[in-house]
C-alpha cells in the first residue's frame, strides 16, 4: 500500500465515539486501533480485514477511511532538536506535549518568530478564558483574536499566496471546535495553513494519542527541564511523519536514527549512572555514555525569543549544518571536548 495514506481519524472518531469499546466489541486489538490512530503503525502494515472492520464500525467506506497525507514537505525551524527528530510538515498539524512550566509556550513563541523571519503570517486563535504565559506568544503573532469570525475574516484578507501557521489551545480540540475550525479555515484559504496546538492545561502528558491524528509531536522531558537544558524537547518520543514516511537510505533518515539510538542508549546508562555510579559501566559503554552527553548538550539551543534568559542571541542553524556537526559528533570527533562547551551553541565549524 501507499507511504502517502493514513487514517482518517477525525472523520472516525466522529463517526465512533468510543472507539476502543466499538473496536473490542468488533474483535479487533485496541492496541493495534491506538496505534493505527496514532501512525505508529503506518496503515501499509494494516491487516486488510482491520481496515475493513474498521469501516464496518464506522459505517463508512474505505475510501473515506482511508485518507492520502496532507503534505510532505518540512518547513525548516533552524532548531536542530525540531528539524533532526520531528520535522514540521507545511499545511500539517503539529502538537506540543508538555506540564506547565516546561517550555512549550517559549517553544511556540519562538516557532512564531522564526516562521514571521520566513514570511509566514502567524495567527493565533485564544480560548475564551485567561492563560497564563500566553502573552510570549501573542507578542510574536500577527494577529490574535478569540473569535472565529474575527479570523476568518483575518484570513479572507490575507494575500491568495500567504503561508499561515495558526496557533490554537488542545481545549479547542477536545470541545470539538478545531474540526468545525479547520474546516471553515480551509473554505476562506486555499493553502496549506499549519497548525501549532499547545496544552496549556498540561493533561495531553498522560495520553497516548493526546491531539488524535498529528503530522508533528514534540514530547518536553522533565529530565532535560530539571537540567535547564532547553528546549527541554525528547529526543527519542517526539517524532514526525517526514521521519516515519522517509526513505531509509535518505541522509536525514539514516543521522536520526543513528542519534536517537545514541541517546536511548546513552539515557539507560545515565540511570545506572545517577543509580550506582559511573564505574559501574564497562569501557564500551562508558564511551557510549561520554558521547550521548555530548550530543545531548549540543541539541542545547539559544532562542532568539529567550535571549534575556539565556544571555545569549538565537542562533538559526541550516539542516546541512545540523547533519554536519551531528555527523561529526556521532564519529567522535568531539569526545574530547567539554560537554559544557557544546551547550547553548549554533553549529559546529
Ligand atoms: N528555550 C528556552 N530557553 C531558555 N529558557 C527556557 C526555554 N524554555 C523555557 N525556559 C525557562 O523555563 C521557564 C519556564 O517556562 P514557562 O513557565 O514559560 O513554561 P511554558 O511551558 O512555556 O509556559 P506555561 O508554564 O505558562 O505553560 C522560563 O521562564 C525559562 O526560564
Amino acid at each position: 500500500m501507499n507511504d502517502d495514506l493514513k487514517l482518517n481519524v477525525p472523520l472516525l472518531k466522529r463517526l465512533v465515539p468510543n472507539l476502543t469499546v466499538a473496536a473490542k466489541l468488533a474483535g479487533l486489538r485496541p492496541a493495534t486501533v491506538s496505534n493505527l490512530c496514532t501512525g505508529k503503525i503506518p496503515i501499509g502494515r494494516a491487516e486488510v480485514k482491520t481496515l475493513v472492520a474498521l469501516a464496518t464500525i464506522a459505517d463508512c467506506t474505505l475510501d473515506e477511511l482511508i485518507i492520502r497525507e496532507t503534505g510532505t514537505e518540512m518547513i525548516e525551524t533552524g532548531i536542530k532538536v525540531v528539524d533532526l527528530f520531528a520535522p514540521i510538515v507545511r499545511g500539517g498539524t503539529v502538537g506540543l506535549v508538555a506540564r506547565p512550566g516546561m517550555g512549550q509556550l517559549v517553544l511556540m513563541g519562538e516557532l512564531f518568530f522564526r516562521m514571521k523571519k520566513l514570511n509566514y503570517t502567524t495567527l493565533f486563535l485564544l480560548g475564551n478564558d485567561e492563560t497564563q504565559g500566553i502573552d510570549d506568544v501573542v507578542e510574536h503573532s500577527d494577529f490574535c483574536t478569540s473569535s472565529l469570525e474575527e479570523l476568518l475574516s483575518k484570513l479572507k484578507g490575507l494575500q491568495a499566496e500567504q503561508e499561515i501557521i495558526l496557533g490554537l489551545d488542545r481545549k479547542m480540540l477536545l470541545s470539538g471546535d478545531f474540526f468545525d475550525i479547520s474546516d471553515q479555515l480551509r473554505k476562506v484559504t486555499a493553502l496549506p495553513i499549519t497548525f501549532i496546538l499547545v496544552d496549556t492545561l498540561g493533561n495531553a502528558v498522560d495520553e497516548n494519542s493526546p491531539y488524535g491524528p498529528l503530522e508533528t509531536i514534540l514530547r518536553f522531558d522533565m529530565d532535560l527541564v530539571s537540567r535547564r537544558m532547553y528546549p527541554a524537547i525528547d529526543p527519542t518520543l517526539s517524532t514526525s511523519t517526514i521521519i516515519e514516511g522517509a526513505h531509509i537510505d535518505s541522509p536525514h533518515f539514516t543521522i536520526q536514527q543513528r542519534a536517537r539510538k545514541l541517546l536511548r542508549r546513552y539515557r539507560e546508562l545515565r540511570f545506572i549512572v545517577l543509580e550506582w555510579g559511573i564505574e559501574k559501566l564497562t569501557e564500551s559503554d562508558l564511551n557510549v555514555y561520554h558521547r550521548g552527553q555530548r550530543l545531548e548538550a549540543f541539541f542545547t539551543q539559544p532562542f532568539y525569543v529567550a535571549e534575556s534568559i539565556t544571555k545569549k542571541q538565537g542562533e538559526w542553524i541550516s539542516m546541512q549544518e545540523t547533519f554536519d556537526s551531528i555527523t561529526r559528533i556521532l564519529d567522535g570527533a568531539y569526545d574530547d571536548v567539554l560537554v559544557d562547551n557544546l551547550k547553548y551553541i549554533g553549529s559546529l565549524h
